[in-house]
Formats: C-alpha cells, sequence, structure tokens
C-alpha cells in the first residue's frame, strides 16, 4: 500500500494550461443568442459566465486551491491507493468474490477472501435470489442500500439489468416507507446532511464529502416528501433514491452525484417524540433563517463545485419551492424536479396519448386535482407546448386547463385569496366544491391527480369521466401507492376498460374481461435522468423551458406501437437507458440551438456522444 500527493508542479502547469484555452476560446468565439440568455443568466453575459466554468473541458480547480486567497483555508487532499482490507471495504472497488487471482495477489488480499472466484454474473444472480426471498419490501430496500454501500457496482448491475423490478424497490413507492422509518433503520450516511447547526460552515461541511469533483446535487428540505408530509431530516431517502437513478437510468456516474438534505427542524410531531429520529429536534425554521441558510448554501455550492453543477430541488413544500426556483433560477444551474420534471414528463405522455385520443393538445380539456408544485407545473407545460404548436397566445391556452385544490375549483372569484401559482387558473366560473361537480361542470377529457390524497378519483368521478368520453385519460400521479388517487384495477373496471390510465408508482397489469392493460408509470425518473446528462454532458449553464419540452417530445416518441395496444403511453423502463440517451440528445440540442451549452465543438452525434458519456457498472481489472 502506498500513498502520493498530487504533485503541485502538475496543477500549476494545467492552470496555465486552463489560462491559455481560455483566451484561446474567449477569441474564436461561438455563436450565442445573447437574447434568450438575459432572463435567464441575470444579465450577465454569457462570455463571463463560460469563463468562470473553465470553458469546454478545461482543467478546472475543483480542489479550489487555486481559487484560494492566502488568508483562505484550504483542505490538504491526499490520495491513496487502496489495496488489502481496505480494499474490500470500499464500495467503490470492492467485487467480493469477483477478484480475479491475479488481482488477489497483487493487492494483498489472499486470505481475506474464500477461495472462488466468481464472476459478476454469478454475483447478480445470487443477490437477486436472495433479493426475491424477503416478503417485505422494506427488507429488500435495506438489502438494496446494503449492497450500494459494499458494491456499487454490482448495485447497479442489478438495477439496471432488471429495472422494471427493482424500480420499485430503491424508489416509490417503497423509498417512502423508507423515509417513514429512515432513523430506524439508519446504518450509515449515504449524503451530506446540512442543518441549522451548519450556519456559517457549509463551505467546510461540503469540503468534508470525500468526492470532490461533484456534477449534480438533489437536495431536499424534507418538507413534502412524496404524498407522505413532512418527514424532515428523514426526507434523505429521496435524494439518495434520485441519484442512484440518475446512474442506472441516465448513466451519470455516481461519484459526481451528491445527494443532499437540509435540515432545518420539523413540524411532524410523531418525529419530534421519536427517539430514533436523526434530525433536529426542533420546529421548522422560517422566514430570514430559513432563507439565510438556502442562500448560504447555494453559494457554497457554487463556489466548491463552480458554475456547472446541477442542483436538482426535490420534495421541498410548494410555499418554499417556487420561490427558491424563482430566485435561483437566473443565477444558478437548477431545476425543480416537482414542478418541470414531472411536468416535461406528463406533457410527454399527453403527446403520447393524442395518438389514441386523437386530436391536438389544444382540442383537449384538463382537470387537475391538486393545485400545487405538480398540478399547476404540469399545468404551465401544457400551456406553453399549445403556444408552441398553434398561434393561441399564454393566456387563451391556460383556459383549458382547470385545477381543484383543497377548497374546490379555482375560479376568479376566488383570487384574492390565492398562492400566486394559483392565479393564472382562476377562470370564470361559479364555484365548485366537489370534484365530481367540477367533472360535470368542466367536461374534462383529460383527469390528472396531483393532490397526494389518496383514493380521491371514486368511482362516481371515473364512472362520470368514462360517460363523457369513449376513452377517458386519467392519470394517478401522487406517490406512493397508498396516496394514488385510484388504483390501475380501479380505473379499468370502473370504467369498464375504456379508460387510458397512468400513475406515478408502479401497478401491475389489470386484467378485465378477457383483456390484459398495462398502464404506464407517469413519474418523473422517466426525465430527469436523460435531462441531467444532456446537460452534464453538453456543459450547460441554466436551464430553459424548451429543454423540458425538448425532454417530453423525446421521451413521447420512444412510446411504439406496441405499448400502444396495451394501453401504454410510456414505454417501459427496460429500455431506459436507451430513451435517457435520446432525452440526453434532444435536451443538449436545445441547449445548444439556445446557446447555453459551454462544451465546445458541439458532438455531431449527441445521441451516440451521450451513450460513449454513459457509466457501465461492469467490473474493471486491477493492475
Ligand atoms: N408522479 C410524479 O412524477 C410526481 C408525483 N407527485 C405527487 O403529487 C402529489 C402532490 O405533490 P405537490 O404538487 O408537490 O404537492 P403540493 O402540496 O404542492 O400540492 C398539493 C395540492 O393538492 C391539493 N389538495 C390536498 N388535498 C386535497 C383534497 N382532498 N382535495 C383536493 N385537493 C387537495 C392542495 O390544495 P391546497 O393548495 O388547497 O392545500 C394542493 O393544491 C404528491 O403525492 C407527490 O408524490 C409530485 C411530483 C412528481
Ligand atoms: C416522484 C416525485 O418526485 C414525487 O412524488 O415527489
Ligand atoms: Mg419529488
Amino acid at each position: 500500500m502506498f500513498s502520493f500527493n498530487k504533485p503541485i508542479l502538475l496543477r500549476k502547469a494545467l492552470g496555465l494550461f486552463l489560462v491559455g484555452e481560455r483566451r484561446r476560446r474567449r477569441g474564436g468565439g461561438g455563436v450565442v443568442m445573447e437574447s434568450t440568455l438575459k432572463e435567464l443568466t441575470n444579465g450577465e453575459s454569457v462570455l463571463d459566465i463560460k469563463d468562470k466554468c473553465g470553458v469546454a473541458g478545461g482543467v478546472e480547480d475543483i480542489y479550489g486551491e487555486d481559487r484560494a486567497t492566502e488568508d483562505q483555508t484550504i483542505t490538504p487532499w491526499t490520495f491513496s491507493v487502496a489495496s488489502g482490507y481496505s480494499l474490500l471495504r470500499d464500495p467503490h472497488y470492492n467485487k467480493g468474490l469477483a477478484f480475479t487471482e491475479a488481482e488477489r495477489d497483487a493487492h494483498y488480499l489472499r486470505g481475506l477472501l474464500p477461495p472462488t472466484v466468481s464472476s459478476q454474473q454469478l454475483q447478480e444472480k445470487k443477490v437477486m435470489h436472495n433479493l426475491r426471498q424477503y416478503q417485505v419490501p422494506l427488507q429488500r430496500y435495506m438489502a438494496m442500500m446494503d449492497l450500494q454501500e459494499r458494491n456499487e457496482r454490482l448495485f447497479y448491475k442489478l438495477l439496471i439489468d432488471n429495472v422494471e423490478e427493482l424500480l420499485p424497490v430503491v424508489y416509490t413507492p417503497t423509498v417512502g416507507e423508507a423515509c417513514q422509518k429512515y432513523g430506524g433503520i439508519f446504518r450509515r450516511p449515504q449524503g451530506l446532511f446540512i442543518s441549522l447547526k451548519e450556519k456559517g460552515k457549509i463551505l467546510e461541511v461540503l469540503k468534508n464529502w470525500p468526492e470532490k469533483s461533484i456534477q449534480v446535487i438533489v437536495v431536499t428540505d424534507g418538507e413534502r416528501i412524496l404524498g407522505l408530509g413532512d418527514l424532515g431530516c428523514q426526507g434523505m431517502g429521496i435524494p439518495v433514491g434520485k441519484l442512484s437513478l440518475y446512474t442506472a437510468l441516465g448513466g451519470v456516474r455516481p461519484s459526481v452525484c451528491l445527494p443532499i438534505t437540509i435540515d432545518v427542524g420539523t413540524n411532524n410531531q410523531k418525529l419530534l417524540d421519536d427517539e430514533f429520529y436523526i434530525g433536529l429536534k426542533q420546529k421548522r425554521a422560517t422566514g430570514q433563517e430559513y432563507a439565510e441558510l438556502l442562500e448560504e448554501f447555494m453559494s457554497a455550492v457554487k463556489q466548491n463545485y463552480g458554475e456547472k453543477v446541477l442542483i436538482q430541488f426535490e420534495d421541498f413544500a410548494n410555499h418554499n419551492a417556487f420561490e427558491l426556483l424563482a430566485k435561483y433560477r437566473t443565477t444558478h444551474l437548477v431545476f425543480n424536479d416537482d414542478i418541470q420534471g414531472t411536468a416535461s414528463v406528463v406533457l410527454a405522455g399527453l403527446i403520447a396519448s393524442l395518438k389514441l385520443l386523437g386530436g391536438t393538445l389544444a382540442d383537449h380539456t384538463f382537470l387537475f386535482l391538486g393545485a400545487g408544485e405538480a398540478g399547476t407545473g404540469i399545468a404551465e407545460l401544457i400551456a406553453l407546448e399549445i403556444t408552441r404548436k398553434t398561434s393561441v397566445p399564454l393566456e387563451e391556452a391556460r383556459k383549458k386547463i382547470w385545477l381543484v385544490d383543497s377548497k374546490g375549483l379555482i375560479v376568479s372569484s376566488r383570487v384574492e385569496s390565492l398562492q400566486h401559482f394559483k392565479k393564472p387558473w382562476a377562470h370564470d366560473h361559479e364555484p365548485v366544491k366537489e370534484l365530481i361537480d367540477a367533472v360535470k361542470a368542466i367536461k374534462p377529457t383529460v383527469l390528472i391527480g396531483t393532490s397526494g390524497v389518496g383514493k380521491t378519483f371514486t368511482k362516481e368521478v371515473v364512472e362520470a369521466m368514462a360517460s363523457l368520453n369513449p376513452k377517458p385519460l386519467i392519470m394517478a400521479l401522487s406517490n406512493p401507492t397508498s396516496q394514488a388517487e385510484c388504483t390501475a384495477e380501479e380505473a379499468y373496471t370502473w370504467s369498464k376498460g375504456h379508460a387510458i390510465f397512468a400513475s406515478g408508482s408502479p401497478f401491475d397489469p389489470v386484467e378485465f374481461e378477457g383483456r390484459t392493460f398495462v398502464s404506464g408509470q407517469a413519474n418523473n425518473a422517466y426525465v430527469f435522468p436523460g435531462f441531467g446528462l444532456g446537460i452534464i454532458m453538453s456543459g450547460t449553464i441554466r436551464v430553459h423551458d424548451d429543454m423540458l419540452l425538448a425532454a417530453s417530445e423525446a421521451l413521447a416518441s420512444e412510446v411504439t406501437e406496441d405499448d400502444y395496444l396495451k394501453g401504454r403511453i410510456y414505454p417501459p423502463f427496460t429500455n431506459i437507458r436507451k430513451i435517457s440517451a435520446h432525452i440526453a440528445a434532444e435536451v443538449a440540442a436545445k441547449a445548444y440551438e439556445l446557446g447555453l451549452a459551454t462544451r465546445l465543438p458541439r458532438p455531431s452525434d449527441l445521441v451516440k456522444y451521450a451513450e460513449s458519456c454513459m457509466y457501465t457498472p461492469l467490473y474493471r481489472s486491477y493492475r
């Protein structure tokens, strides 16, 4: 075993190279549509931002040493080569019984492993066999998390090869239960916890994370975890799960992914009273205290990782989510998955469904149950797509979209008391309290559930949709399964097999009157991994709505005739890596078109480039 320090001279030389590279690129220039960018870059010129980024594969000062002034402290990182016992304990490099004879000799592993040498394929077979023995989903979740901690490549190999079977384990619905019980099942931290205790020290906390070159952060404050409410610090299961999908579904290397939970307390009394709760035992900080912590976090991320780190906001409550997005979308590379990622996925399903329903989006009438992040986010993207495809102005396009919240239909007489994100949807209509009455009054062709409340699409509601439409499109998007507005079985049986159905959490196929219906999973997991890959691989500096539309079109185009025949408006997850490459390529293409991409020259075949960027979990040979 030996260790070495990264030679300072080499870094200095690379720094000089960077300066030269920047000058060269500044002189060479590219075609940049400055007008498109002004709004997204807070008035900063793109060349300034590109310059800060260390354009186009330039060597970045990832350790912050070159940037630090003399009075600032830096971290003395050293790199060491793992071998022997520590190699077996390092999840990035551990291969367990798959270490070859030669590797066992070269890396001081003799005696630390039993004599058998297994292939990765055999290991995979064994783990899948063991997983299937567990009847309780949470046990499968824990077994998968243990595997991720023990042997990262095997974990991702399993997830990629068995995606339909394992997605419900590491993601919704099981991740919801895992978050509820996170304190009890907590073994080792899988991401960074930043609490109010770390105020003033967030930059130092980021430096404690072992990986220095981070490209994607998924961050939550745990206040709206799926449809399960405020789970405080235990929301960590969500960023961890989302980022494992970035790798498995989108091919983003695990080492560049960083899950973060910001702990400002919780208003969940059950958790505050729970002796195993792992977070701050106090009520949530709000107002200035909250805003200051978030501001420090956002600045520290940019300072530590540069301009091009993608920050995905996840499962914030809507009273913070919209504000954070509005505040940081012009200064940081951010998007909100619940508002924007969900919108992109649902729009894809709607575009695809037109093959079954007929007409254009503008010909349909949409009714939402739930007017929060997901509901209004989807509504706005539908309206935007209509304006892009027709000459209809946005205001006009919005008029075919109606939303119901906990107080009933959103109508103009309520406008004064509505939260700002609901106001565009307050159309002229008399007040309507109940969903069933709204269905009868609005006569929607599409019904979308984004309420977070289970069982709200009752038999009466589904029957009303079926009586109004030959093929009612019903989406029960709320997660986890317990919060779904209705089940697949309910949608198909109550509509007598006429509904086209999709849901946020997966349902098994349903037999009805001799036909098998396979519902699609309308979940943002279809889009964010490919969307993120497209951004990273093109060095994109800001998220633009047209990139979300590009992702929707890309996903919709992947639905096959065979899918339609089965009643699905989303492709199966089995092909997701191919789909993600396609989404990444379209997102990147749009970013280049908008002048937001900094990786130059633009690769000519973006799909091939996306595929070539993807992480593969096959074992590597060690010299
Ligand atoms: N499938 C997917 O990819 C995604 C699914 N989701 C799911 O969507 C759900 C909602 O998330 P999000 O939009 O962020 O949450 P929000 O809290 O922002 O919004 C919830 C909305 O539902 C309304 N609501 C609550 N209860 C009722 C009720 N009984 N009847 C009518 N309306 C009701 C609320 O009304 P009021 O405003 O009056 O309080 C609010 O408008 C969650 O379950 C989440 O898991 C979210 C993102 C992605
Ligand atoms: C899927 C997702 O992001 C949610 O339910 O919040
Ligand atoms: Mg979410």
